[in-house]
């Protein structure tokens, strides 16, 4: 059966008004080259549906891309990225888990968990900022989805508030994989018996270096310093973007915001941003230690889960069970 038809949302994984960009256009280099560069971006607009299972009378989103709208914009990869994307996440409680695809001669569908809660960014817009204990427990989900994505080989490259969906029970569902970047497993070395089949193998010289992405860059705001230095994307680079959702629940506000993304780009290469008075000292220090310029010097997964800002959290699948505090 058709639910109620939520026309118009665009499909956010795929480009907002000034990005991402990708190698053919990536970052302009000069503030004049903004100007003439607003227009050009292209969205990828996509209607999703709410829809019922008549037997089961479970919800699902059926998100609806036009083909020609896809072809026009040169966006096909990233609709094979997000569908590849998804399947190879499968199930985990914090990823928007994709069941169907099917396609007409006009659109592709996809039929998607249906986040009823809508963005986290809404929650945080009309909240201004969240306590600790709110922050506390929607970055411990997002952190758990994070240190699953990357167990799977996959780089979201554009985490952001916007792309943090709710489900019916305020619990986190990440979304969005459109301009994902999945790393190559490391290939099995030859076994004896294989033949020279060319397979490259963990320490082959030949192999090139999987764990840089490069030709996507993601929403201003959120992009690491390595992405702007030299163009290549690591999981690091998605503890960055942590780094700046964990600030933002707190103050309301993105570290790095500036006029323009050409000086937002400034301020995040030059590290230049400021915890607002009354910032919670605990959280301070965990955002410095994410915030750091050199990806190699971030903390890890590990280090950021013994951090003292989630003491009492309980990771693993305890965390997906537990109430979600009420927004205050
Ligand atoms: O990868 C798949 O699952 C199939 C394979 C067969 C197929 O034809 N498609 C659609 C490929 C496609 C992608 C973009 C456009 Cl604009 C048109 C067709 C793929 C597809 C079907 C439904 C929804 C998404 C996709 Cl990528």
């Amino acid at each position: 059966s058709r639910g109620m038809a939520q026309s118009g949302s665009e499909d956010r994984g795929l480009v907002g008004a000034g990005g991402p960009y990708t190698s053919e256009n990536g970052p302009p280099n000069s503030s004049e080259e903004w100007k003439d560069r607003g227009a050009a971006e292209s969205r990828i607009l996509a209607l999703v549906l709410a829809a019922t299972d008549r037997t089961t009378l479970k919800e699902y989103a059926i998100k609806v891309l036009d083909k020609r709208h896809i072809i026009k914009e040169k966006k096909v990869k990233y609709v094979n990225i997000e569908k590849n994307t998804l399947n190879r996440l499968g199930e985990h409680p914090g990823v928007v888990r994709l069941y169907y695809t099917f396609q007409d001669e006009r659109s592709l569908y996809f039929v998607l968990d249906l986040a009823a809660g809508g963005e986290l960014l809404g929650f945080l817009k009309r909240m201004t900022t969240f306590d600790e204990e709110c922050t506390r427990y929607y970055s411990a989900q997002i952190l758990d989805t994070i240190e699953y994505m990357h167990s799977k080989g996959v780089i979201h490259r554009d985490l952001k508030p916007e792309n943090v969906l709710l489900d019916d029970q305020m619990r986190v569902k990440i979304t969005d994989f459109g301009t994902a970047k999945i790393l190559d497993l490391p290939k099995k070395p030859p076994q004896n018996g294989d033949g020279p089949n060319g397979m490259s193998y963990p320490g082959d010289p030949t192999e090139e270096d999987d764990s840089k992405a490069n030709s996507f860059v993601g929403t201003a705001e959120y992009v690491s310093p390595e992405l702007l230095t030299d163009k290549a994307a690591c999981k690091a680079s998605d503890l960055w973007a942590f780094g700046c959702i964990v600030f933002q629940l707190l103050s309301g506000r993105p570290p790095f915001k500036a006029a323009n993304e050409y000086q937002t780009f400034q301020k995040i290469v030059g590290l230049e941003y400021e915890f607002p008075k009354g910032f919670p000292p605990v959280a301070k220090d965990l955002v410095e230690r994410l915030l750091v310029l050199d990806p190699a010097k971030r903390l890890n997964i590990e280090h950021i889960k013994n951090h003292e800002f989630f003491d009492g959290i309980e990771w693993g699948r305890k965390l997906w069970k537990i109430k979600a505090p009420r927004l205050k």
